[in-house]
């Protein structure tokens, strides 16, 4: 048995903004990603004795989450052996998630990064960085992302990555409540809907640049936010929550329904928290902070 692990890292979209969509449906998108230390422990695992070629076994601990051909890390695991030429002598993928499930955080991706990151490196690192960010980019727009990491400006469909200035030091309280949303009916709504304000990624960079939390916090701002909180109500009522106990902003993550807010008192960010987890008991809440350098593929 040949076994490594990681840490895989959940983002938030510091902006997100829709562009124009392409003909095979996806959209044009720039956005402003942050990873962040709420991360899932995944172990992959590789049978050297061949007792169970070809399999690909999958444990997690939530029951909802798919095992199979469906589950993010299985996918990436099938692509890499694919693209390698190399024989799968049998796969142990175990996922422990902590990252909210369909949330806007991109736990499923980061899973993804993960086994990418982990198989290369038990198979004596076959592919180069380019290789694995195109296979990376197969299995989802956002597991480019979360193979590099960081602070990054995101273009294209989200595969185009540019590093920023690290984030400053502050705290994220990201909550999500109990309705989820799919990704892509956000996308499809975005199309018929007038977006009135779009975020200026310019300035979020030169927020960045200063490495003051309140100008960054000024900058944050997601096209998504107005079709998914028409659809869950709670966004609103979780970003009015941080907002009256001192956060610098409040914002909703990727197609959401996760909310995030910025604090630089860590006591308000966790008067929030318990705010939020008396009065809101199916919210899942998270008092999180930006993470830099953890990079899977360094
Ligand atoms: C909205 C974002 C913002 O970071 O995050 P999440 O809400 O998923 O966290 C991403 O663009 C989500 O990326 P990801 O979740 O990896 O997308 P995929 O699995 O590739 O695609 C799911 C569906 O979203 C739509 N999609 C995705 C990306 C994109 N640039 N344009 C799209 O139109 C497509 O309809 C696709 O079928
Ligand atoms: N490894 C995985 N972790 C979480 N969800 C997964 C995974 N593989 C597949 N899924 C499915 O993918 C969907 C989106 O998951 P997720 O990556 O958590 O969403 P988001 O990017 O919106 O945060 C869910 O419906 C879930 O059932």
């Amino acid at each position: 048995m040949r076994t490594v692990s990681c840490k895989t890292y959940a983002k938030i979209n510091l902006t997100l903004d829709v562009r124009g969509k392409n003909d095979d449906g996806y959209h044009e998108v720039e956005m402003v990603m942050q990873s962040v230390s709420l991360h899932d422990d995944l172990t992959v695992r590789l049978d050297t004795r061949g007792r169970c070629a070809d399999s690909i076994r999958i444990r997690c601990n939530l029951p909802y989450v798919p095992r199979d051909e469906r589950n993010t890390a299985y996918k990436a695991a099938l692509l890499f052996f694919e693209q390698t030429g190399i024989e799968n002598t049998g796969l142990f993928i175990d996922i422990v998630k902590r990252v909210p499930v369909a949330a806007g955080l991109a736990g499923g991706s980061a899973n993804a990064a993960g086994v990418l990151h982990c198989l290369n490196r038990l198979c004596g690192r076959p592919l180069g960085r380019r290789e694995l960010a195109e296979l990376a980019l197969r299995v989802g727009a956002d597991v480019p992302f979360c193979l590099t990491g960081g602070t990054c400006v995101a273009s294209g469909i989200g595969e185009r990555l540019t590093p920023a200035p690290p984030m400053p030091r502050c705290h994220i309280l990201i909550a999500k409540p109990p309705k989820s949303v799919k990704t892509r009916e956000i996308y499809e709504a975005i199309d018929r809907c007038e977006i009135v304000r779009r975020p200026d990624t310019a300035a979020m960079l030169a927020a960045l640049k200063s490495s003051d939390a309140a100008q960054v916090a000024q900058q944050c701002c997601n096209v998504m936010e107005e079709v998914t909180s028409a659809r869950v109500p709670e966004i609103l009522e979780l970003e009015r929550t941080f907002l009256r106990h001192g956060a610098l902003c409040a914002v909703m993550s990727g197609s959401g329904p996760s909310v995030f807010g910025i604090f630089t008192d860590f006591e308000a960010a966790a008067r929030a928290r318990d705010e939020v987890k008396r009065r809101m008991r199916r919210t899942l809440c998270f008092l999180e902070r930006p993470v830099q350098k953890f990079s899977p593929m360094g």
